[in-house]
Protein backbone atom coordinates (compact mmCIF):
# COMPACT_ATOMS: atom_id res chain seq x y z
CA UNK A 1 0.00 0.00 0.00
CA UNK A 2 1.14 3.35 -0.76
CA UNK A 3 0.18 6.83 1.09
CA UNK A 4 0.45 10.34 0.08
CA UNK A 5 0.77 13.09 2.58
CA UNK A 6 0.53 16.82 2.47
CA UNK A 7 2.86 17.83 5.93
CA UNK A 8 2.01 21.22 6.60
CA UNK A 9 4.34 24.49 8.03
CA UNK A 10 3.26 26.82 11.09
CA UNK A 11 3.89 29.92 12.16
CA UNK A 12 3.62 31.38 15.84
CA UNK A 13 1.16 34.87 16.06
CA UNK A 14 2.80 35.35 19.91
CA UNK A 15 5.26 33.57 21.92
CA UNK A 16 5.70 33.88 25.95
CA UNK A 17 7.85 31.62 27.81
CA UNK A 18 5.92 31.57 31.18
CA UNK A 19 7.94 28.83 33.49
CA UNK A 20 10.24 26.06 33.06
CA UNK A 21 10.22 22.74 33.93
CA UNK A 22 12.38 20.42 35.98
CA UNK A 23 13.81 18.54 32.71
CA UNK A 24 15.16 21.89 31.06
CA UNK A 25 11.98 21.98 29.01
CA UNK A 26 9.83 25.48 29.09
CA UNK A 27 6.14 26.30 29.59
CA UNK A 28 5.02 28.55 27.20
CA UNK A 29 2.14 30.37 25.93
CA UNK A 30 1.58 30.51 21.98
CA UNK A 31 -0.69 31.02 19.52
CA UNK A 32 0.07 28.82 16.72
CA UNK A 33 -1.48 29.14 12.81
CA UNK A 34 -1.18 26.24 10.26
CA UNK A 35 -0.16 27.88 6.90
CA UNK A 36 -0.62 26.24 3.11
CA UNK A 37 2.83 26.19 2.98
CA UNK A 38 3.72 21.98 3.01
CA UNK A 39 6.09 19.37 2.33
CA UNK A 40 4.87 16.12 0.17
CA UNK A 41 5.24 12.59 1.56
CA UNK A 42 4.98 9.16 0.09
CA UNK A 43 4.87 6.45 2.54
CA UNK A 44 5.13 2.95 1.00
CA UNK A 45 4.90 -0.34 2.65
CA UNK A 46 7.99 -3.18 2.52
CA UNK A 47 8.41 -6.55 3.44
CA UNK A 48 11.42 -5.97 4.94
CA UNK A 49 11.83 -4.94 8.60
CA UNK A 50 13.18 -1.89 7.78
CA UNK A 51 12.55 1.99 7.58
CA UNK A 52 14.17 3.57 4.40
CA UNK A 53 14.11 7.82 4.12
CA UNK A 54 14.65 8.98 1.01
CA UNK A 55 14.54 12.95 -0.01
CA UNK A 56 16.17 15.13 -2.09
CA UNK A 57 17.08 18.15 0.10
CA UNK A 58 20.59 17.82 1.48
CA UNK A 59 19.81 19.45 4.41
CA UNK A 60 17.59 16.94 5.56
CA UNK A 61 18.79 13.60 7.33
CA UNK A 62 18.54 10.11 6.00
CA UNK A 63 19.09 8.31 9.40
CA UNK A 64 17.87 7.35 12.52
CA UNK A 65 17.91 11.07 13.41
CA UNK A 66 15.43 12.00 10.78
CA UNK A 67 11.85 12.67 12.70
CA UNK A 68 10.23 10.30 10.16
CA UNK A 69 12.30 7.54 11.02
CA UNK A 70 11.77 8.19 14.75
CA UNK A 71 7.91 8.44 14.01
CA UNK A 72 8.13 5.22 12.19
CA UNK A 73 9.99 3.22 14.67
CA UNK A 74 7.81 4.58 17.34
CA UNK A 75 5.12 3.27 15.50
CA UNK A 76 6.20 -0.16 14.83
CA UNK A 77 7.17 -0.83 18.20
CA UNK A 78 4.28 0.25 20.07
CA UNK A 79 2.29 -2.14 17.69
CA UNK A 80 5.19 -4.53 17.14
CA UNK A 81 4.56 -4.67 13.40
CA UNK A 82 7.16 -6.70 11.39
CA UNK A 83 7.02 -5.52 7.77
CA UNK A 84 8.92 -1.70 7.06
CA UNK A 85 8.00 1.09 5.67
CA UNK A 86 10.02 3.25 2.59
CA UNK A 87 9.55 7.08 3.04
CA UNK A 88 10.13 9.55 0.39
CA UNK A 89 10.26 13.85 1.94
CA UNK A 90 9.77 16.35 -0.81
CA UNK A 91 10.69 19.43 0.79
CA UNK A 92 9.46 23.13 0.40
CA UNK A 93 9.33 23.72 3.99
CA UNK A 94 12.16 25.58 4.81
CA UNK A 95 14.72 23.60 7.47
CA UNK A 96 15.50 24.48 10.66
CA UNK A 97 13.57 27.83 10.44
CA UNK A 98 11.19 28.36 13.56
CA UNK A 99 8.26 26.50 10.81
CA UNK A 100 7.85 22.93 12.57
CA UNK A 101 9.04 21.34 9.58
CA UNK A 102 10.52 18.57 10.77
CA UNK A 103 7.55 18.35 13.39
CA UNK A 104 5.01 18.16 10.72
CA UNK A 105 7.04 15.39 9.18
CA UNK A 106 6.78 13.27 11.76
CA UNK A 107 2.86 14.13 12.44
CA UNK A 108 2.14 12.88 9.26
CA UNK A 109 3.83 9.63 9.32
CA UNK A 110 2.24 9.23 12.38
CA UNK A 111 -1.25 10.52 10.77
CA UNK A 112 -0.43 8.00 7.51
CA UNK A 113 0.74 4.85 9.29
CA UNK A 114 -2.39 4.96 11.36
CA UNK A 115 -3.82 4.93 7.76
CA UNK A 116 -1.78 2.18 6.29
CA UNK A 117 -1.44 -0.30 9.56
CA UNK A 118 -5.63 0.46 10.43
CA UNK A 119 -4.53 1.33 13.87
CA UNK A 120 -7.96 3.03 14.32
CA UNK A 121 -5.94 5.39 16.59
CA UNK A 122 -7.95 8.82 17.72
CA UNK A 123 -6.74 11.94 16.68
CA UNK A 124 -5.90 12.70 20.65
CA UNK A 125 -4.55 9.39 20.81
CA UNK A 126 -1.88 9.90 17.89
CA UNK A 127 -1.32 13.41 19.50
CA UNK A 128 -0.07 11.73 23.20
CA UNK A 129 1.82 9.72 20.82
CA UNK A 130 3.43 12.72 18.65
CA UNK A 131 4.33 14.62 22.28
CA UNK A 132 7.36 11.97 22.36
CA UNK A 133 8.33 13.16 18.97
CA UNK A 134 8.53 16.54 19.97
CA UNK A 135 6.63 19.23 21.56
CA UNK A 136 5.21 20.78 18.53
CA UNK A 137 4.24 17.80 16.79
CA UNK A 138 0.81 17.43 18.48
CA UNK A 139 -0.51 21.01 17.01
CA UNK A 140 1.11 20.00 13.70
CA UNK A 141 -1.46 16.76 13.83
CA UNK A 142 -4.22 19.40 15.12
CA UNK A 143 -3.45 21.76 12.76
CA UNK A 144 -5.37 25.06 12.24
CA UNK A 145 -4.86 27.73 14.88
CA UNK A 146 -4.60 27.14 18.44
CA UNK A 147 -3.53 28.62 21.48
CA UNK A 148 -0.63 25.91 22.99
CA UNK A 149 0.20 25.77 26.69
CA UNK A 150 1.90 23.76 28.86
CA UNK A 151 5.69 23.07 26.76
CA UNK A 152 3.34 23.35 23.89
CA UNK A 153 1.11 20.30 23.99
CA UNK A 154 -1.72 21.64 25.50
CA UNK A 155 -3.60 23.12 23.05
CA UNK A 156 -7.02 24.92 22.69
CA UNK A 157 -8.91 25.15 19.18
CA UNK A 158 -9.38 29.04 18.10
CA UNK A 159 -10.62 30.61 15.21
CA UNK A 160 -7.53 31.72 13.30
CA UNK A 161 -6.77 33.82 10.52
CA UNK A 162 -8.71 33.50 6.74
CA UNK A 163 -8.86 36.85 4.72
CA UNK A 164 -5.01 37.48 5.32
CA UNK A 165 -1.77 36.70 2.99
CA UNK A 166 1.45 36.26 4.85
CA UNK A 167 4.58 36.33 3.85
CA UNK A 168 7.25 33.88 4.91
CA UNK A 169 11.15 34.94 4.30
CA UNK A 170 13.78 33.24 5.28
CA UNK A 171 17.38 34.17 5.65
CA UNK A 172 20.08 32.01 4.65
CA UNK A 173 21.24 31.05 8.35
CA UNK A 174 20.10 27.96 10.35
CA UNK A 175 19.23 28.20 13.78
CA UNK A 176 18.77 25.11 16.80
CA UNK A 177 15.57 25.33 18.70
CA UNK A 178 17.75 23.87 21.46
CA UNK A 179 20.00 26.43 21.62
CA UNK A 180 17.56 29.23 21.52
CA UNK A 181 15.38 28.09 24.36
CA UNK A 182 19.09 27.09 26.37
CA UNK A 183 19.90 31.13 26.09
CA UNK A 184 17.24 32.59 26.70
CA UNK A 185 16.78 35.58 29.34
CA UNK A 186 13.86 36.51 30.07
CA UNK A 187 15.01 39.86 32.13
CA UNK A 188 16.11 40.98 28.37
CA UNK A 189 12.76 40.53 26.79
CA UNK A 190 12.06 44.09 25.96
CA UNK A 191 8.02 43.33 25.40
CA UNK A 192 6.52 39.82 26.29
CA UNK A 193 2.74 39.63 24.31
CA UNK A 194 -0.69 40.01 26.49
CA UNK A 195 -1.65 36.47 25.20
CA UNK A 196 -5.34 37.04 25.95
CA UNK A 197 -5.62 40.93 24.27
CA UNK A 198 -4.38 39.10 20.79
CA UNK A 199 -6.83 35.81 21.44
CA UNK A 200 -9.44 38.58 21.70
CA UNK A 201 -8.17 40.49 18.06
CA UNK A 202 -8.19 37.28 16.52
CA UNK A 203 -12.08 36.57 17.75
CA UNK A 204 -13.09 39.82 16.88
CA UNK A 205 -10.98 39.97 13.30
CA UNK A 206 -9.16 42.79 14.35
CA UNK A 207 -6.08 41.49 12.23
CA UNK A 208 -4.70 45.45 12.84
CA UNK A 209 -4.79 45.36 16.45
CA UNK A 210 -3.25 41.62 16.23
CA UNK A 211 -0.47 42.92 14.13
CA UNK A 212 0.26 45.99 15.72
CA UNK A 213 0.80 43.77 19.19
CA UNK A 214 2.04 40.31 18.23
CA UNK A 215 5.16 39.53 20.22
CA UNK A 216 7.72 36.46 20.13
CA UNK A 217 10.11 36.11 23.59
CA UNK A 218 12.64 34.49 21.08
CA UNK A 219 13.24 37.15 18.65
CA UNK A 220 15.71 38.75 22.25
CA UNK A 221 17.90 35.74 21.45
CA UNK A 222 17.76 35.26 17.48
CA UNK A 223 17.37 38.61 16.30
CA UNK A 224 20.24 39.92 18.42
CA UNK A 225 22.91 37.58 16.86
CA UNK A 226 21.56 37.81 13.63
CA UNK A 227 20.50 41.32 12.69
CA UNK A 228 19.62 40.07 9.01
CA UNK A 229 16.32 39.17 11.13
CA UNK A 230 15.43 42.99 11.69
CA UNK A 231 16.50 43.98 8.31
CA UNK A 232 13.94 41.31 7.03
CA UNK A 233 11.16 43.19 9.58
CA UNK A 234 11.67 46.77 8.29
CA UNK A 235 11.81 45.84 4.77
CA UNK A 236 8.45 44.29 5.21
CA UNK A 237 6.30 47.12 7.32
CA UNK A 238 8.37 49.08 4.48
CA UNK A 239 6.20 47.36 2.05
CA UNK A 240 3.19 47.66 3.98
CA UNK A 241 2.89 44.84 5.88
CA UNK A 242 0.25 45.09 8.62
CA UNK A 243 2.72 43.44 11.13
CA UNK A 244 6.02 40.98 10.71
CA UNK A 245 7.68 39.43 13.31
CA UNK A 246 9.95 35.62 13.66
CA UNK A 247 8.18 32.92 13.72
CA UNK A 248 9.00 30.23 16.43
CA UNK A 249 12.70 30.39 17.67
CA UNK A 250 13.65 32.05 14.11
CA UNK A 251 15.36 32.49 11.75
CA UNK A 252 11.98 32.86 9.27
CA UNK A 253 10.44 36.32 9.51
CA UNK A 254 6.30 36.86 8.56
CA UNK A 255 4.74 39.55 7.54
CA UNK A 256 0.86 39.85 7.43
CA UNK A 257 -1.08 41.44 4.66
CA UNK A 258 -4.57 42.34 3.97
CA UNK A 259 -3.68 42.62 0.36
CA UNK A 260 -2.58 40.13 -2.54
CA UNK A 261 -0.75 42.72 -4.40
CA UNK A 262 1.43 44.66 -1.55
CA UNK A 263 1.80 41.11 -0.34
CA UNK A 264 2.82 39.98 -3.98
CA UNK A 265 5.57 43.32 -4.42
CA UNK A 266 6.85 42.62 -1.35
CA UNK A 267 7.48 38.95 -2.40
CA UNK A 268 9.38 40.07 -5.41
CA UNK A 269 11.39 42.51 -3.73
CA UNK A 270 12.72 40.27 -1.04
CA UNK A 271 13.21 37.49 -3.06
CA UNK A 272 15.88 39.28 -4.98
CA UNK A 273 18.13 38.60 -1.90
CA UNK A 274 16.27 35.76 0.14
CA UNK A 275 16.01 32.53 -1.69
CA UNK A 276 13.08 30.85 0.15
CA UNK A 277 10.56 33.29 0.16
CA UNK A 278 6.71 32.31 -0.20
CA UNK A 279 3.44 34.40 0.25
CA UNK A 280 1.29 31.87 1.42
CA UNK A 281 -2.56 31.97 2.59
CA UNK A 282 -3.35 30.27 6.86
CA UNK A 283 -4.80 26.57 6.49
CA UNK A 284 -7.62 26.15 8.67
CA UNK A 285 -6.58 21.91 8.93
CA UNK A 286 -3.75 19.98 10.00
CA UNK A 287 -1.80 16.61 7.95
CA UNK A 288 -3.77 16.02 4.75
CA UNK A 289 -4.61 12.83 3.51
CA UNK A 290 -3.82 12.90 -0.84
CA UNK A 291 -6.67 10.41 -2.21
C1 LIG B 1 10.05 27.28 19.37
C2 LIG B 1 8.89 26.46 18.85
C3 LIG B 1 7.62 27.33 18.85
O1 LIG B 1 6.54 26.70 18.21
O2 LIG B 1 9.03 26.04 17.48
P1 LIG B 1 10.24 25.88 16.42
O3 LIG B 1 11.10 27.09 16.42
O4 LIG B 1 11.00 24.64 16.78
O5 LIG B 1 9.53 25.72 15.09
C4 LIG B 1 8.62 25.21 19.75
O6 LIG B 1 8.42 25.60 21.08
C5 LIG B 1 9.70 24.16 19.69
O7 LIG B 1 9.08 22.91 19.63
P2 LIG B 1 9.88 21.61 19.07
O8 LIG B 1 10.82 22.02 18.00
O9 LIG B 1 8.87 20.57 18.76
O10 LIG B 1 10.71 21.23 20.34
P3 LIG B 1 11.39 19.84 20.76
O11 LIG B 1 11.91 19.14 19.55
O12 LIG B 1 10.49 19.11 21.69
O13 LIG B 1 12.61 20.38 21.64
C6 LIG B 1 13.81 20.90 21.11
C7 LIG B 1 14.55 21.59 22.27
O14 LIG B 1 13.92 22.85 22.54
C8 LIG B 1 13.78 23.10 23.91
N1 LIG B 1 12.36 23.35 24.24
C9 LIG B 1 11.37 23.01 23.38
C10 LIG B 1 10.06 23.28 23.67
C11 LIG B 1 9.76 23.92 24.90
N2 LIG B 1 8.52 24.20 25.25
N3 LIG B 1 10.77 24.25 25.75
C12 LIG B 1 12.06 23.98 25.45
O15 LIG B 1 12.96 24.30 26.22
C13 LIG B 1 14.36 21.89 24.62
O16 LIG B 1 15.64 22.25 25.02
C14 LIG B 1 14.46 20.82 23.57
O17 LIG B 1 15.61 20.06 23.74
N1 LIG C 1 12.02 15.38 8.44
C1 LIG C 1 12.86 16.37 8.75
N2 LIG C 1 12.80 17.53 8.08
C2 LIG C 1 13.63 18.55 8.42
N3 LIG C 1 14.58 18.49 9.37
C3 LIG C 1 14.68 17.34 10.05
C4 LIG C 1 13.82 16.26 9.78
N4 LIG C 1 14.13 15.28 10.64
C5 LIG C 1 15.13 15.73 11.41
N5 LIG C 1 15.49 16.97 11.06
C6 LIG C 1 16.53 17.79 11.74
O1 LIG C 1 15.83 18.68 12.62
C7 LIG C 1 16.41 19.97 12.63
C8 LIG C 1 15.29 21.01 12.85
O2 LIG C 1 14.54 21.09 11.67
P1 LIG C 1 13.08 21.69 11.54
O3 LIG C 1 12.08 20.80 12.12
O4 LIG C 1 12.92 22.04 10.09
O5 LIG C 1 13.20 23.03 12.41
P2 LIG C 1 12.11 24.01 13.00
O6 LIG C 1 11.25 23.24 13.97
O7 LIG C 1 12.90 25.08 13.68
O8 LIG C 1 11.34 24.56 11.84
C9 LIG C 1 17.15 20.10 11.31
O9 LIG C 1 18.36 20.77 11.46
C10 LIG C 1 17.38 18.65 10.83
O10 LIG C 1 18.72 18.26 11.01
Amino acid sequence: MVIKLKSRAKINLSIDVVGKREDGYHLVEMIMQSIDLYDNIQIEEIKEDKIIIQSENKNVPLDESNIMYKAASLVKQKFNIKTGVKINLHKNIPVAAGMAGGSSNGAAVLVGLNNIWNLNLREDELMDLGLSLGADVPFCIMGGAALAQGIGEKLTKIKGLKDTHILICKPNIFVSTKDVYTNLDMSKVRKRPDTQMLLDYINKEDIKGLCTNMENVLESVTEKKYPVISEIKNKMIKYKALGSMMSGSGPTVFGIFDDYEKGQYAKENLKLIHEETYLVKPYGGGIEIER
